[in-house]
């Protein structure tokens, strides 16, 4: 079964122009610019403190470039008429969990804030999807990191928006749920969503895909 087996999306695209990007007095990109369609992926790839997380903050509308845009739909992300990130979900290296709460109640608040309430079942049945059978109702400091990982990536599969910008989604992943993220990304693409990813683990992904380089000519 796959989660985007009811859901096509349908032709967006994302534009970046000449990005500049500096932190802490670096440069870190220059004139940066590249487009990516629906059924697209983009692996960032770049050795550690070339600018890849500082990248995808700035797709995100999460921090400004010093100069360049980013554009979905041929309109600017700050002017987007449902807000910069209607169209993203967005899995940084922090896993944005509520402690106190289960897997099942952060899955719905979050899902609600985002503007797709879901039910009990589905909660759970995407919790099951990705080995958390059991620990539903748990709260979630008492998951282990790699099952709290597991949790930040079901909402992925809940929230249903085309482009998704993942920082490192293998990280900390046993590889029976690196399969089942594998399998999503993939159903993601087929669905013609887009993906822009980073990672330092080689993981095959059936679809149209490049990869871009940061910091190569620093
Ligand atoms: N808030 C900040 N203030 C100053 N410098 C920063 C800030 N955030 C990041 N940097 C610097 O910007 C550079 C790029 O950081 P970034 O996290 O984007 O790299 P990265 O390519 O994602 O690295 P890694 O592979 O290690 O995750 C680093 O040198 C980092 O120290």
């Amino acid at each position: 079964m796959s989660h985007a087996s009811h859901v096509v999306f349908p032709a967006h695209r994302l534009e970046v122009e000449g990005l500049v990007v500096e932190r802490g007095e670096r440069l870190l990109i220059r004139d940066l610019g590249f487009s990516l369609a629906g059924g697209e992926l983009l692996q960032v790839a770049g050795r550690n403190g070339a600018g890849k997380t500082s990248l995808l903050r700035i797709l995100c509308g999460l921090s400004r470039p010093l100069e360049g845009r980013v554009c979905w739909d041929g309109v600017p992300v700050q002017h987007q008429e449902e807000g910069p990130t209607a169209h993203l979900a967005y899995l940084g290296h922090a896993n944005a969990l509520k402690d106190e709460l289960s897997g099942e109640e952060n899955l719905r608040i979050q899902s609600a804030l985002q503007g797709r309430g879901v039910g009990r079942d589905e909660a759970w049945e995407v919790l099951g999807r990705m080995g958390l059978g059991g620990h539903e109702d748990l709260p979630v400091k008492f998951l282990s990191q790699g099952q709290k990982r597991r949790v930040a990536l079901a909402r992925l599969l809940l929230v249903r928006r085309p482009l998704w910008i993942l920082d490192e989604p293998f990280a900390a992943l046993d590889v029976q749920v690196i399969e089942v993220l594998r399998s999503a990304l993939e159903a993601h693409l087929a669905a013609n969503g887009m993906i822009i990813l980073t990672t330092h683990q080689a993981v095959p992904i059936e679809g149209r895909q490049r990869t871009l380089t940061l910091g190569k000519a620093a």
